[in-house]
């Protein structure tokens, strides 16, 4: 292990157009190293009292860019060194701070696309055909003109800090940016290796308000869970959640960085949030496998005469967000009536989300002083260093004063108007300079046995952890995808290492000439062979010996052979086993789809029919209170006024109707009255038997029908006398 300080390097962006069609000036000195301001500004910022008379800052960093160095040239001078020592095993860092707008992008992911509408800076004209500064000593908030690419003619320059709508930023794949030039030399440089093999993951997070969102989730209602960063067993931290992807080439990895890119995007306008108010952290994974011989082989046996040398290491690639502050932002926007926040709502996003930003900056600069503390000797203890106080600080626990090769690019710009935001970062920048980091490399050296007996354990405890969620029910389907996923890598890291060449190069030669050799030898011609050269006897005695030894480690190396194809047989079966839990992990989920489709159905049924139910009680609910309401007007006539021309005759229809079967009812009484009086009569002088066959069915029809037009004179007479007693009635 060994201390070594974390690099600081500041780099200057030229001065836009914006600024120098204000009249802006650059105010620094820059030299190779050092940073101070050039003194007639200083005179003008100590008579605009923005500093005291005192103050003459001089700061010493790594390395100062100018505004005329490229990014290949910051790529080369900061980080090509140290992502390199990343295929050895080293964890490297490399981070962008600085204020929004002052290129942190920029030099990370390269120039992106920007896009007609977008207010970023204009594009700086090509030096010859820069406009002399005309008054160069004029306060900046008198010299604001509007800039003619801003929206609807605001003057973005009234901002000062220059702010910019949310785009997806296009990765640009021709190596502009830093990530992309590393990317490419990673790549190479584990190409050229021919007996060591890389197998390479990566993953990208954003932290946004304080929480941590995963932007290489592919399913769309993922990729706004909010991850956990929760402490392991180890003291380090840990993203809860975070996919990993296996990367085999540089276009893929590009191709996850614009993936994430999107998804930033994607956040951006479901989370209404601008990208550039977040941070974000793309990690490259890196681990390797060597296989050699032991040196002292010969007298070992079997699996213990090779060495696995694995390396493990993580670069991460952090995009700080703009450390400008909200006062600024807000105060701005209210002198200059410029609607950047339209509604209330959206300047209470703003203000949340600078807020935030500069509280998990405040932690970041706490960790560095305290850290800065630590190495000067003021506070003893490590647990005094506030890691745990926001999550960006815990992510990037190990990048500061932990085990990582780490550099810091302050990115600044060089404008009078900038000064306060300039000296902020490079007081940064300053202090993270003190900071020592505790780095090793981390490698692992173990025999073929005990690599697989740890990846053995890895798996045991992932099925573990898989079933313990299957008993106990608890597991959401998020983790128990997680624990899949993690089970299916784990599987495809122990293909990818059968599928290495199990020995080096060499011990394949070495066997092929043995069986080469070997036939020679047993076929008895080696020992004709050296039976009939000249050999003196002790040559000959060396030779036999040597034959003797070839034997014997052509037998070792066929026993070799032997016990590599059993581990190979026995990895394969417990693939196969593995295979079936994820086979029948699969068959559950499937179980649970189609449970749960029928379960949607049958919801969707109930709710059908619960809707017709509810419609026919609506129904019955209806008929009763109109029969609540027949029933008053037919029992008081209460309410017959409210009734319509056509309901008032329909009424009378059936008033009709009822007083047409009451008259029917009455007749038909009246008839049997007087069936009755007359058979009563007839029976005074006829016999009672010719009465009753008078009066039965068959033989009456002309009786009937006597009756039966008597019976309508007496309804007749009826109906008169009855409507007459309606008429009377008062
Ligand atoms: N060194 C440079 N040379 C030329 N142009 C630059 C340089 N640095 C930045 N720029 C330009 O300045 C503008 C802002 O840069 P960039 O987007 O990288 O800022 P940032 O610090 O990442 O901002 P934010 O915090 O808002 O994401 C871009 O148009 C970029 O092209």
């Amino acid at each position: 292990m060994s201390s070594e300080p974390i690099q600081v390097y500041i780099r200057f962006r030229p001065l836009n157009f914006q600024e120098i069609t204000e009249g802006e000036l650059p105010i620094w000195y820059m030299s190779k190293n050092t940073i101070s301001l050039l003194r007639e500004h200083s005179s003008q910022l100590i008579a605009e009292k923005r500093i005291s008379s005192t103050f003459n800052p001089n700061y010493h960093y790594s390395h100062v860019f100018t505004g005329e160095d490229d990014n290949r040239k910051v790529y080369e001078t900061v980080a090509q060194k140290v992502v390199l020592s990343a295929l050895e095993g080293f964890n490297a860092t490399i981070f962008a701070y600085g204020q929004t707008g002052s290129g942190k992008t920029f030099t990370m992911i390269g120039q992106h696309l920007q896009t007609a509408e977008s207010p970023t800076l204009c594009t700086t004209p090509p030096l010859k055909q820069r406009p002399r500064a005309s008054r160069a000593g004029t306060p900046s908030s008198a010299r604001i003109r509007s800039c003619s690419s801003t929206p609807r003619g605001k003057s973005m320059a009234a901002l000062q800090i220059p702010l910019r709508l949310d785009k997806p930023r296009k990765v640009q794949t021709d190596g502009k940016g830093i990530i992309s030039m590393a990317l490419n030399d990673i790549f190479k440089a584990a190409n050229d290796y021919k007996d060591k093999h890389f197998f390479f993951t990566c993953s990208m997070m954003e932290i946004y308000n304080e929480h941590v969102y995963d932007l290489l989730k592919e399913t769309e209602d993922l990729k706004n869970e909010v991850l956990a960063v929760s402490e392991g067993s180890d003291k380090e931290f840990y993203v809860r959640g975070l996919s990993e992807k296996v990367v085999t080439s540089i276009e893929e990895v590009l191709e996850k960085l614009g993936k994430g890119e999107e998804n930033r995007h994607y956040a951006a306008t479901n989370l209404n949030h601008h990208s550039s108010r977040s941070h974000t952290i793309f990690r490259l994974n890196i681990r390797s496998l060597q296989v050699i011989p032991k040196k002292d082989s010969e007298t070992l046996e079997g699996d213990e005469s090779f060495e696995n040398i694995t390396t493990e290491s993580v670069i991460n690639f952090v995009d700080l967000a703009g450390s400008e502050r909200t006062s600024s932002v807000m105060a701005i926007e209210d002198k200059h009536n410029f609607s950047y926040s339209s509604t209330r709502s959206e300047q209470d996003r703003i203000v949340a989300e600078s807020k935030n930003i500069n509280t998990s900056l405040f932690y970041l600069c706490q960790v560095i002083t305290k850290l800065s503390e630590l190495k000067m000797g003021l506070i003893k203890n490590e647990s005094h260093i506030p890691y745990r106080n926001s999550n960006l600080t815990k992510i990037l626990r190990s990048s500061l004063g932990g085990n990582s090769r780490t550099c810091v690019i302050c990115a600044v710009t060089p404008a009078l108007s900038q000064f306060e935001q300039t000296l902020s970062t490079l007081r940064f920048g300053n202090s993270a300079r003190s900071i020592t980091n505790n780095v090793k490399a981390n490698v692992k050296r173990e025999t073929n046995a005990q690599l697989l007996v740890g990846y053995q354990q890895d798996i045991a405890t992932l099925k573990k952890e898989l079933e313990m969620a299957k008993e106990q029910g608890w597991a959401s389907y998020v983790e128990r995808n997680q624990a899949k996923q993690a089970l299916e890598q784990k599987i495809q890291k122990l293909n990818e290492i059968l599928a290495v060449p199990y020995k080096p190069e060499t011990f394949q030669i070495e066997q092929e000439i043995y069986s080469n050799f070997s036939t020679f030898w047993n076929g008895g011609v080696g020992d004709l062979f050296i039976a009939n050269q000249p050999f003196d006897q002790e040559d000959s005695k060396v030779l036999s010996e040597s034959k003797l030894n070839f034997d014997n480690s052509g037998k070792f190396a066929q026993e070799r052979r032997m016990q590599i194809d059993r581990e190979q047989i026995n990895i394969e079966k417990e693939i196969e086993k593995l295979t079936v839990v994820v086979n029948s992990l699969k068959g559950n989920k499937n179980t649970l789809v189609t449970d749960l489709e029928k379960n949607s159905n049958l919801y969707e049924k109930s709710n059908k029919e619960n809707a017709f139910l509810r419609e026919d009680l609506a129904k019955s609910r209806q008929t009763l209170s109109k029969m609540k309401y027949m029933a008053k007007i037919y029992q008081q006539g209460e309410g017959l006024d409210s009734l319509s021309e056509s309901q008032l005759t329909a009424f009378e229809k059936t008033l009709i109707e009822r007083l047409d079967s009451v008259k029917q009812i009455k007749a038909s009484r009246l008839y049997d009255h007087k069936i009755e009086k007359l058979q009563e009569s007839l029976l005074k002088f006829l016999p009672e038997s010719m009465v009753l066959e008078m009066f039965s069915e068959n033989e009456s029809r002309e009786m009937t029908e006597k009756f039966e037009s008597f019976m309508h004179d007496i309804s007749s007479q009826h109906e008169f006398s009855w409507n007459q007693d309606i008429l009377n009635t008062p």
